[in-house]
């Protein structure tokens, strides 16, 4: 359920822009996919120059990658609080005229759970996303994060919410995707969302629902990297 499209250049424009915000000191929180990527090889590089941080990982791979450039890790029990956080998404709300402007749509790569800890806990959260990202009102489908056990009934569920839920199948795996806290995801399509904000809520009840997607009001800033420079929104 990976997003495509957008050049690599305009995702490294907007994952730099973002990392030039983080100041010596600074908790920050590492989201997940190929736009965070490069902002968290940016920070290994301001590392390397003596940069001093603590990063906080929001997925397996994230980790990876920040081991492999240098930052300094730590985690949510460990610290008073996130000075920033920088991630990715799948959507991005971009119509300052509706209550949704900056409302996202995460979990393409099934780390929305994860995200939405450390991105809700940061003192000023950024999104990193090249234009294909943005639109109008959310209408990919919502990745949610299910216990196993309950993947049938919150299936059922999400179908009486009036959506079409598909069980993420793994690529090289024979079965489904298995997230990084040994949970299955279910993407959940329910067309044109005109009120993400009232979806979230009723998607978080259901039971055995660990995280669902939808990150709404949570976005400070969205750098959004293009062939020619970075545009910022403020939310
Ligand atoms: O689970 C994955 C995350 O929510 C990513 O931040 C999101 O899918 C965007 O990834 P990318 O920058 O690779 O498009």
């Amino acid at each position: 359920m990976k997003t495509d499209g957008g050049s690599d250049a305009a995702k490294r424009r907007a994952g730099e822009r973002a990392a030039e915000d983080v100041e010596d000191g600074f908790v920050v929180g590492l989201g997940t996919g190929s736009t965070t990527a490069h902002a968290i090889r940016a920070l290994g590089r301001a590392v390397d120059d003596g940069l001093e941080i603590r990063g906080i990982p929001t997925s397996f791979q994230s980790r990876r990658l920040a081991l492999e450039v240098g930052i300094p890790l730590t985690d949510l029990d460990a610290v008073d609080g996130v000075d920033i956080a920088i991630d990715g998404a799948d959507q991005v709300v971009d119509d300052s005229d509706t209550a949704a402007h900056g409302a996202l749509i995460k979990g393409g790569g099934a780390a929305h759970a994860r995200e939405k800890l450390v991105d809700s806990a940061a003192d000023r959260f950024l999104v990193v996303a090249d234009p294909s990202k943005l639109t109008e009102r959310l209408e990919r489908p919502v990745p949610v994060e299910v216990l196993p056990d309950s993947h049938t009934l919150a299936a059922d569920r999400v179908r009486e919410l009036g959506g079409e839920p598909t069980l993420r199948d793994a690529e090289r795996k024979d079965g489904p995707v298995v997230t990084d806290n040994g949970n299955l995801v279910l993407d959940c399509a329910f067309g044109r969302m005109d009120d993400p904000d009232r979806l979230a809520t009723q998607l978080s009840a259901i039971p055995g629902v660990v995280e669902h997607g939808l990150f709404v009001g949570l976005a400070d800033v969205a750098y959004v990297g293009r062939e020619d420079g970075v545009e910022r929104r403020d939310y």
